[in-house]
């Protein structure tokens, strides 16, 4: 059954054989953040979202930081934080990363060699309908955001695909596409 919910006991066997940071990369609105946490209470461990971290240490929002400083200086904190993140000391937690993030080089890089990547999509209509529940992405602020998703999806496509996890979030509960990525990890490790 392709939407096959897996046990505790599978859940907790995937768990054991996951000895590196899970990061979470695709589109905004596509679910990062929701299914992350739910992915990091299902296996157990700490979960982290870099665009928190990046607001904890700037002390600012998101869009106050695109606003003062512009998209250049927020790619920088958003590299420098996820470097920090992804480290391999720090071991087992799941890390949801902002849309942008996997596109930067260095961030891309540093993402593949110590983690593994899990790129979620969608189609542009569901990213549509979930970016619209909140005003706090300053990309889909100066147009219109089914054209704006079109676009950098077809840009960012490239980048995200070099993830070795690819897993499709379609119209179904959070907790199924957090399963699902268990099941995908599992058949990759
Ligand atoms: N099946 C689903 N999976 C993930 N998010 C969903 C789903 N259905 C609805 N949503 C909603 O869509 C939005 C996704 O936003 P978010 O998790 O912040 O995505 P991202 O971090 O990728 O930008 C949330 O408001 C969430 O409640
Ligand atoms: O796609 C992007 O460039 C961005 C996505 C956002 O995060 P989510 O993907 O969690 O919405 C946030 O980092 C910022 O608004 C920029
Ligand atoms: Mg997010």
């Amino acid at each position: 059954m392709e939407h096959e919910t897996l046990s505790g006991a599978d859940i907790q066997r995937i768990a054991r054989r996951i000895d590196r940071p899970l990061v979470l990369v695709g589109m905004m609105g596509v679910g990062k953040t929701t299914v992350g946490r739910k992915l990091a209470s299902l296996l157990g461990v700490p979960f982290i979202d870099a665009d928190e971290e990046i607001e904890r240490a700037a002390h600012m929002t998101i869009p106050e930081i695109f606003a003062q400083y512009g998209e250049p200086y927020f790619r920088d904190g958003e590299r420098r934080v996820i470097a920090r993140l992804v480290d391999v000391v720090t071991g087992r937690k799941v890390l949801a990363t902002g849309g942008g993030a996997f596109v930067d080089p260095e961030t891309r890089r540093i993402i593949l060699e110590r983690a593994i990547a899990v790129w979620i999509d969608s189609d542009v209509e569901t990213l549509v309908e979930r970016v619209g529940r909140k005003d706090n992405r300053p990309l889909l602020r100066n147009g219109n955001p089914h054209e704006i998703l079109t676009r950098l999806r077809i840009e960012r496509q490239p980048h995200y695909c070099q993830a070795p996890i690819h897993v499709h979030s379609g119209p179904h509960p959070h907790a199924v596409t957090a399963h699902k990525i268990l099941k995908a990890i599992d058949e990759w490790l």
